[in-house]
């Protein structure tokens, strides 16, 4: 199908917005109003700049509080509307969006509604234009699709159809037997379909519109649901993006465009149209790289963790340091940065690595080079919003080519009884204005399913949570954006391994002079207050720094390491099918980060 985008969903003059929906593959805009009236150019110019770069506009709008008024004030709305009107025939726009009046003029009475825009219709088509109605949530008296629909067939003029917004029916009803009604409208009086998702947020329906609609998908609205609905009326307009945000405001256009063009792509799959290669969700994660400039600290910390340097790059300096099935590479290569250590690559498993990537490419993702050094594996890599390197691999699965082979074995045994059994989670923090971006990413281009995003509140800031899983939780991702973007906690990355003995581990670490990050006597009080340990359990916790956790499903048992750069562990036990990531302790452990929590301590033994 189609795809077009609202000017207002982008950030910068109109000429950048522009650009940046041709630059990303979009086929049309709508003109905002506001964009127009504040560009210097004219709207022949504009339709010019849309004819050089491939777009066509689709729409111009709004066209507000026209309808259901006294004679005299519709005699002016209609003057008003003829020079839009015009406006729109300039810019060589054929259809005009009229949203429903919230004007104190306006009357609750649909026959004087259908029959001013009977005579709105009838002036349009003077000019070849189209009229689309709209009903916004928060309209006087029309503020329902299916009230704005009988308007449109009484009113019975060719010129004159409506508009389906996803955000003013979803936001209003989410009964998908609210929607039944889409279908009975013809397919050519549907004249316009915008679309846009949201998070669920109990608030006034005209802030949440305004400020935190999002790209279908990144939000908690069924709009697959209601795009269905209107794929059966035979709608073959386009499918458009119209969405009022506040980041997305702030953000770069470039990638927002992007960004909002794999939102189309994603949700014309979800509803049978268009083609991709189909998502696999990857079954296991190969490889967490740190590329650090300081070498030492972070075998050290890998050490006291008790993971062996199994292996050496055949090409590069890139350790392989292993224990039980988590695998961490060590890069000391050039790519070292400024900020110090960072995990800035994970190695994923997907079912079919190849087709995991062409889903990718076809998704929009930037490919990386397959190989990164002479004699290395071929692997498949795109980069995820925050820049993170996803490799897409198989770990000694022939016969497919694995990775591991680019590693010359050390004659390094791995410790006998090692107590990390693998990778619980990785956390990747997002930069502020890619959080939506990237869950849109995580979901549809990796195929992983979505929990609900939480928030925590860091000593400076709230920080907002979301973690990604596959179906059998063999891979966690949790994204997390910061309150500031320059904090340097909110840009913390960490990786938290696996174990199912969390006091030995932690007793481990620390003979061997790990740092673990000390909590507050005050947390410990708290846990006493709110469960009930075995004698010393908790005395035990306290001693080591162990935080805990319980929800419907069991326990959750971890504790963290300093951090090096910008890169902290957690060591975590799940018991009994714990489900969550211990965001409870979240503030506790950000304060502890901060320096703030406990006077620092020294390794005991
Ligand atoms: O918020 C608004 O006013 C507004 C304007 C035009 C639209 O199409 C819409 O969905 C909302
Ligand atoms: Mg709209």
């Amino acid at each position: 199908m189609r795809t077009s985008i609202a000017t207002v969903s982008l950030s910068g003059s109109l000429t950048e917005k522009l650009t940046a929906a041709a630059r990303a593959g979009f086929d049309g805009v709508e003109i905002f109003e506001n964009d127009l009236l504040a560009s210097p150019l004219t709207p022949e110019e504009i339709r010019g700049l849309c004819a050089d770069l491939g777009l066509r506009i689709d729409l111009y709008q709004p066209l507000r509080d026209l309808e259901a008024v006294p004679e005299d004030v519709f005699a002016r709305n209609l003057r008003r509307a003829e020079h839009k009107f015009r406006v729109a025939q300039r810019l060589g726009a054929d259809t005009v969006l009229v949203c429903s009046s919230v004007s104190p003029d306006a009357v609750d009475d649909d026959a004087l509604a259908a029959r001013q825009l009977r005579q709105l219709a009838e002036r349009a088509a003077d000019f070849g234009i189209r009229i689309a109605y709209e009903a916004l949530a928060w309209g006087r008296y029309v503020n329902t699709y299916d009230h704005a629909w009988r308007i449109v067939e009484a009113a019975d003029h060719p010129a004159l159809g409506t508009c389906l917004d996803s955000f003013h029916i979803l936001s209003r009803s989410r009964a998908p037997k609210d929607l039944e009604g889409i279908a009975d409208i013809p397919g050519d009086k549907v004249f316009y379909l915008q679309l846009a998702d949201a998070p669920l947020l109990a608030m006034d329906v005209l802030q949440w519109s305004r400020h935190y609609r999002c790209f279908p998908g990144q939000g908690d609205l069924d709009v697959a649901g209601l795009l269905r609905q209107v794929l059966r009326t035979g709608y073959a307009g386009p499918l458009s993006l119209e969405v009022f945000n506040d980041v997305f405001r702030q953000a770069e256009a470039g990638p927002t465009a992007v960004d909002a063009l794999r939102s189309l792509l994603v949700l014309q799959e979800t509803v049978g149209e268009g083609e991709l290669p189909p998502a696999a969700a990857p079954t296991g994660i190969a490889f967490a790289e740190l590329v650090t400039p300081d070498v030492e600290p972070a075998a050290a910390l890998l050490t006291a963790l008790g993971f062996t340097r199994t292996g050496r790059h055949r090409g590069k300096p890139v350790d392989l340091w292993e224990q039980g099935a988590a695998r961490v590479l060590l890069n000391t290569g050039p790519g070292a940065r400024r900020d110090g250590t960072v995990l800035a690559a994970v190695g994923l498993e997907p079912p079919d690595p190849a087709a995991a990537a062409r889903r990718a490419e076809a998704l929009l993702a930037p490919v990386l080079p397959r190989r990164r050094s002479t004699g290395d594996v071929l692997l498949d890599a795109v980069a995820a919003p925050d820049g993170t390197e996803l490799f897409f691999c198989a770990t000694d699965r022939p016969p497919l080519p694995s990775w591991t082979t680019d590693f010359a074995p050390t004659a390094e045994q791995a410790e006998e009884n090692a107590r990390i059994l693998g990778f619980d989670h990785l956390a990747l923090s997002q930069p502020w204005h890619q959080f939506d971006e990237a869950a849109l990413f995580h979901r549809g281009v990796l195929g992983l399913d979505a929990l609900q995003s939480v928030d925590v509140a860091d000593p400076y800031g709230l920080l907002r949570s979301r973690a990604f899983t596959s179906s059998e939780g063999a891979v966690r991702i949790a994204l997390a954006v910061g309150p500031a973007p320059g904090d340097e906690h909110a840009r913390a990355q960490h990786i938290a391994l696996a174990t199912d003995d969390i006091v030995a581990a932690a007793r481990r670490f620390r003979a061997a002079g790990g740092h673990v990050l000390p909590m507050p006597a005050n947390y410990y009080d708290d846990l006493a207050a709110r469960f009930e340990f075995a004698p010393g359990e908790l005395e035990t916790y306290q001693e080591l720094d162990i935080l805990y956790d319980h929800d419907s499903h069991g326990a959750f048992r971890h504790c963290y390491t300093h951090t090096l750069g910008r890169v902290f562990f957690e060591l975590t036990q799940r018991v009994s099918g714990y489900r969550g990531y211990g965001a409870q302790n979240a503030p506790v452990r950000l304060t502890a980060q901060h320096g703030l929590g406990a006077a620092p301590r020294t390794a005991i033994g």
